[in-house]
């Protein structure tokens, strides 16, 4: 037998095993799970157990996909989840991709072995192995790449319109990023097809992995659009994780949504960070001010001075506005409580006195040392007993009397409301900006634009809840998807360049502990910000509190395109180089010339061709937004969309329609290497002549 068939016989018996082992391992869930006790202690172990389950039952495809053979003969087998032997004290059957023994699979290299001497590669369909190939650690080929035969076969298959998984490929740059330490904030900076988008997702399940507490509080991915998450929905999932919510920045405070466009001018001054102490400002000053305060109990007054009311809102102060009044009317309801107490209490001595009075009238000499009359209690010893006080306490807290006093006084406030009110104060807004852009922000609809959600989330944040949050028997993504105070144990931004300093103070917000990985290129940058470097983009939100990080392989564009994006990005003004390419594909880009009346009809036909030739995978249009009127009807099934929609996709074929559209757009020659950076295999464009 061929050594390669020989192999794979040897790994298929390995997976039979694999899988044999998994169905046991699914079955002692199963019955580990029906077993639980109904206490807390045990829901909580049944919580991780089903997460477990739910791992297992999707680690199908990828239950073994590599191997190390060690210099000391010891061979380790690699998987998408890691699976036990019987005996819970021998070593595992399949290490799980994430765990520190797994890691010279993506790291080893001839010049650094780790102590290993080979790395092996199994292809596998479902539970049949398909293909090994295997690398020598032993110095006699290095190619700079890890398993580069798999690498650039996985590279070169085609595109399905969803991103996979990349497990068995990673690289070490890429390696190196995912299992970075959690603490404090990794700026990730990459080139177009580098990896960022794999990375991030990878490092979402390794930091799952390996800290499972994180599980409990939660991962953010943000992207950049509903269309990008929809993109990479299908790669957490695969990868085994569950505890994770994915949004935009749009989307991110529950229940809003954007209403309208907006310029970029007009966006570009709402996403400086000015607003921040702005909106801090005047939230803090709808607090009321301090008076004298006249509650009434059962027909009475209970005046509060205006003194104590000051007093009381100085302990006060600094909290967001609606947990200031909670703590100010516990308070308040307290004083009411002791006022109500003293009264009573006094209007009791009074009737005690009149009524030792009346009894001393019969038996004249027993306030004198006699024998007390057999009566105590409330009625006659001037005190009220310690359950009346706390039956009065309760309801003087329960009062809806109380609580209409304090609202009419310290009402509640809708962060839309407050919005609106900061929007048209114009005084308010000549502190931070100038006239003619006052004039910009102030004549604006009511509707909501992308660009007010993070001053929305700003206001909603220093207003707080009017009630605080209940849970009962929800998910955690769930409770994190519906709340807006939710706070994660990490967020990862994708496509981090596009953030303003204001959606850089939201991100911020959801993790305090600023657990964030946020990878970007800021050469790709189409936001209206003027943010040309991370220290510039992040320095409002992170100070120098961040580590940069850099990936610098194209794993995606063919070199014969990133030949083409040098001129690009240097007209962009950046003084970056464009990534390497890992690759080529052998496909020269082509160009086409074409009027303006007729450049629907060229698209047609190119679009055509390029469908036919890379049937069974994907072919995608980039142009300018002028053309986003007839473009779409002429390619019926086509994604078509400007540089912008197109950030982070890919197809395995891009025609660029009108690449000079492209770059007279803002931000176009930025907006220019994006597009032509989509493709994975062939690149065409048309020019239009005019
Ligand atoms: N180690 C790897 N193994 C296999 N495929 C990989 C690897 N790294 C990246 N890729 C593939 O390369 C392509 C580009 O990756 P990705 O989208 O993560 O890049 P990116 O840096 O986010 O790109 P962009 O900035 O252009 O959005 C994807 O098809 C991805 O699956």
């Amino acid at each position: 037998m061929p050594e390669v068939a020989h192999q794979t016989a040897v790994e298929q018996t390995f997976l039979d095993r694999a899988v044999a082992r998994r169905g046991e391992i699914l079955v002692d869930l199963d019955t580990e799970i029906a077993a639980a006790p109904a206490d807390r202690d045990g829901q909580a172990r049944a919580q991780v157990l089903r997460r477990r389950r739910t791992e297992l039952r999707r680690a199908r495809d990828g239950l073994v996909f590599g191997r190390l053979d060690a210099l000391d003969g010891t061979v380790r087998h690699i998987g998408r989840v890691g699976l036990r032997q019987a005996d819970d004290d021998a070593e595992p059957l399949v290490l799980d991709w994430r765990a520190d023994a797994a890691r010279p699979f993506y790291t080893a290299t001839p010049l650094s072995p780790q102590g290993q001497a080979r790395r092996r590669h199994i292809r596998t369909q479902g539970a049949t192995v398909t293909d090994v190939s295997d690398e020598p650690l032993d110095g006699s080929s290095d190619s700079g790449l890890v398993g580069e035969g798999a690498l650039l076969a996985a590279l070169g298959q085609r595109r399905t319109g969803r991103m996979g998984t990349a497990i068995s490929t990673l690289q070490r740059e890429q390696d190196d990023i995912i299992r970075a330490d959690a603490s404090g904030a990794l700026i990730v900076q990459g080139g177009p097809g580098t990896g960022k988008t794999v990375v991030a997702l990878h490092r979402v399940a390794y930091l799952l992995f390996t800290y499972p507490q994180l599980a409990e509080q939660g991962v953010l991915v943000l992207g950049p659009s509903a269309r990008f998450l929809e993109y990479i929905e299908q790669v957490l999932p695969a990868l085994g994780e569950t505890a994770v919510v994915s949004a935009t920045c749009d989307t991110l405070l529950p229940g809003v949504v954007v209403e309208r466009p907006e310029s970029r001018e007009v966006s570009e001054i709402k996403g400086r960070v000015v607003w921040q102490s702005l909106i801090e400002g005047l939230v803090a000053s709808l607090v009321p001010e301090p008076r004298e305060l006249r509650p009434r109990w059962e027909g009475e007054e209970f005046p509060v001075s205006a003194a104590k009311v000051a007093q009381m809102l100085t302990a006060v102060a600094g909290r967001p506005y609606h947990e200031a009044r909670r703590v100010f009317s516990v308070q308040f309801r307290q004083i009411m409580v002791d006022a109500v107490v003293e009264r009573r209490e006094a209007m009791l001595t009074e009737v005690e006195e009149g009524f030792e009075d009346i009894l001393a009238t019969f038996r004249p000499g027993w306030d004198d040392g006699g024998p007390s009359p057999a009566v105590s209690g409330a009625e006659v010893d001037g005190q009220l007993s310690d359950g009346e006080i706390a039956e009065l306490r309760d309801e003087i807290f329960a009062s809806a009397t109380v609580s209409g006093f304090l609202t009419a006084w310290w009402p509640d406030l809708s962060a839309r409301d407050v919005l609106g009110r900061l929007l048209r104060d114009r005084a308010l807004l000549s502190t931070v900006l100038p006239d003619d852009e006052i004039a910009r922000v102030t004549d604006l609809p009511g509707s909501l634009a992308a660009s007010d959600i993070p001053l929305l989330d700003a206001v909603a944040d220093r207003l707080g809840p009017v009630t605080p949050d209940d849970p009962e028997g929800e998910s955690v993504a769930d409770r994190a998807r519906r709340s807006r105070e939710w706070v994660y144990g990490h967020v990862v931004v994708d496509e981090a360049q596009e953030l303003s300093e204001m959606q850089w103070q939201m991100v911020l917000r959801r993790c305090p502990a600023r657990s964030v990985t946020a990878v970007g290129d800021i050469d790709q940058a189409e936001a209206s910000h003027r943010h040309t470097t991370w220290a510039g983009a992040v320095g409002a939100a992170l100070g120098e509190r961040w580590r940069p990080a850099e990936l610098s392989i194209c794993y995606r564009t063919p070199s014969e395109v990133m030949e083409l994006t040098g001129p690009v990005l240097e007209k962009a003004g950046s003084s970056n180089r464009p990534p390497k390419a890992v690759r080529s594909s052998g496909v020269p880009p082509w160009s086409l010339a074409t009027s303006p009346d007729d450049v629907a009809e060229v698209a047609a036909r190119s679009v055509a061709r390029l469908t036919e030739r890379w049937a069974g995978g994907t072919v995608g249009v980039v142009a300018p937004a002028s053309l986003m009127g007839v473009l779409p009807a002429a390619l019926p099934g086509i994604p078509v969309m400007t540089a912008a929609e197109a950030k982070g996709l890919e197809w395995d074929a891009t025609l660029v329609v009108d690449p000079d559209g492209i770059s007279a757009e803002p931000r176009g020659w930025n907006g220019l290497y994006v597009a032509l950076t989509r493709c994975t295999q062939e690149l065409g464009q048309i020019v239009v002549t005019r």
